[in-house]
């Protein structure tokens, strides 16, 4: 059955923590789920294009199939739930051996093209190219963690420099290759902080959002739920009771002649006393089971996922302990009591959430008519 917790306004800072890292996981698994078919697709036509599926078929079948498995291996890396931090946690560690293989093979075959004259300078050329695409593709995709984006890039970049610089012929490739390498670290650098800009900008939006959310729903005065959430979970309650039978009572309670305190204390006391008696009433009606509300001045409402006999004990609960142990407000004592009105709701009797309302409405001045500090049932 699901629970009556009211909704918290703020996002904790654990719960922030855990968003960013789910964050992350999303975007790293969405930018590169399909990236690890580009090796195959540069391989195939390099390959195609050298004639190296004819002068050397096995490797060549061979290096396919590495890419292949590299790519589906990738796509298969599903994230895990976002709420669930360490399983992101651990996603990210083993995604972070997963994702420099397909750059590190290509570097490879990048190297076995540059050595084997059979490739010809053209397809070279080509394949170069592609190294510096797949190396631009690392740097601005993977700046989600940005220890990934400089392993792959690395990984791709670093042995064909090597080799570019060690052949005197290919010097100039080779500087020009190296300036590029020098660009590629200064774009990585400033694209991981644009990322971590949009994730704090994110971040902020969604704690607005959620501390809007939460004071839309919120008394003020008691930091209880407000009428309008109030309506809202009784409306939900009735309606799926109507579905699946689940039972529900309504309780709403009102103290008794305050008017007399106001008028004797004053308002700022008056509030203080909503606030003490608010308190009290969160000792006995406790979430998930119970949804407490101030529904205006000194009424409140309380849902209650139990039967008429449960709920009539905890509502006998709160009456006996403000007729025993008066509210203490500043260190001062102050006795007030309370009227309670309940119903369970009984979707052919009620119709529905208003119905229900009315008839514990009736209840409950049903009990002030009878001389108040009591419990009235729905008949
Ligand atoms: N301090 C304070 N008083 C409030 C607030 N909202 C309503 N009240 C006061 O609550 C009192 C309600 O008075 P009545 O409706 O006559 O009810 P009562 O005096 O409790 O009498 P019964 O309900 O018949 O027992 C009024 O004096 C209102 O001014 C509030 O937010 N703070």
């Amino acid at each position: 059955m699901e629970g009556l917790k009211p909704a918290l306004p703020a996002t904790a800072g654990e719960d922030r923590q855990a968003w960013r890292l789910a964050q992350v996981v999303h975007d790293t698994y969405e930018r590169s789920k399909l990236a690890g078919f580009l090796y195959l697709f540069g391989w195939a036509v390099v390959a195609w294009l050298a004639g190296a599926q004819l002068f050397a078929p096995l490797p060549t079948l061979v290096m396919a199939m590495v890419f292949l498995v590299l790519g589906v291996s990738r796509l298969l890396m599903r994230p895990p739930p976002a709420e669930d931090a360490v399983a992101n946690r651990r996603w990210l560690k083993r995604y972070a051996l997963v994702l420099p293989l397909a750059p590190l093979a290509w570097s490879g075959v990048q190297g076995w093209m540059l050595l084997d004259p059979r490739f010809g300078g053209e397809v070279r050329m080509v394949s170069l190219i592609a190294t510096i695409g797949y190396a631009t593709v690392f740097v601005n995709v993977y700046t989600t963690v940005r220890t990934f984006a400089v392993v792959g890039a690395t990984a791709l970049f670093l042995p064909t420099l090597v080799i570019l610089w060690l052949d005197m012929d290919q010097r100039a490739l080779a500087v020009a290759m190296t300036f590029y390498a020098v660009y590629l670290v200064g774009a990585l650098l400033r694209t991981h902080a644009e990322y971590r800009r949009r994730l704090d900008l994110d971040m902020a939006l969604r704690e607005q959002r959620d501390l809007y959310e939460g004071l839309s729903r919120t008394d003020p005065l008691t930091g209880l739920c407000n009428r309008r959430h109030f309506s809202e979970r009784l409306d939900a309650l009735a309606t799926r009771a109507h579905q699946d039978g689940a039972g529900f009572c309504l309780l709403i309670l009102d103290v008794d002649h305050f008017k007399h305190v106001n008028d004797r204390y004053g308002h700022a006391v008056g509030d203080a006393c909503l606030q003490a008696l608010a308190d009290r009433l969160q000792q006995v009606f406790t979430p998930p089971q119970c949804l407490l509300a101030r529904l205006g001045g000194e009424e409140f409402g309380v849902l209650m996922q139990a039967g008429e006999d449960e709920a009539r004990r905890a509502a006998e609960r709160l009456r006996a302990s403000l007729a025993a142990s008066p509210l203490v407000l500043d260190g001062r004592p102050m006795g007030v009591t309370a009227s309670i009105g309940l119903g369970r709701f009984d979707p052919d009797r009620h119709g529905d959430a208003d119905g229900l309302y009315r008839a514990v409405d009736s209840a409950l001045y049903a009990a002030k008519d009878a001389g108040r500090d009591r419990i009235a049932a729905d008949a």
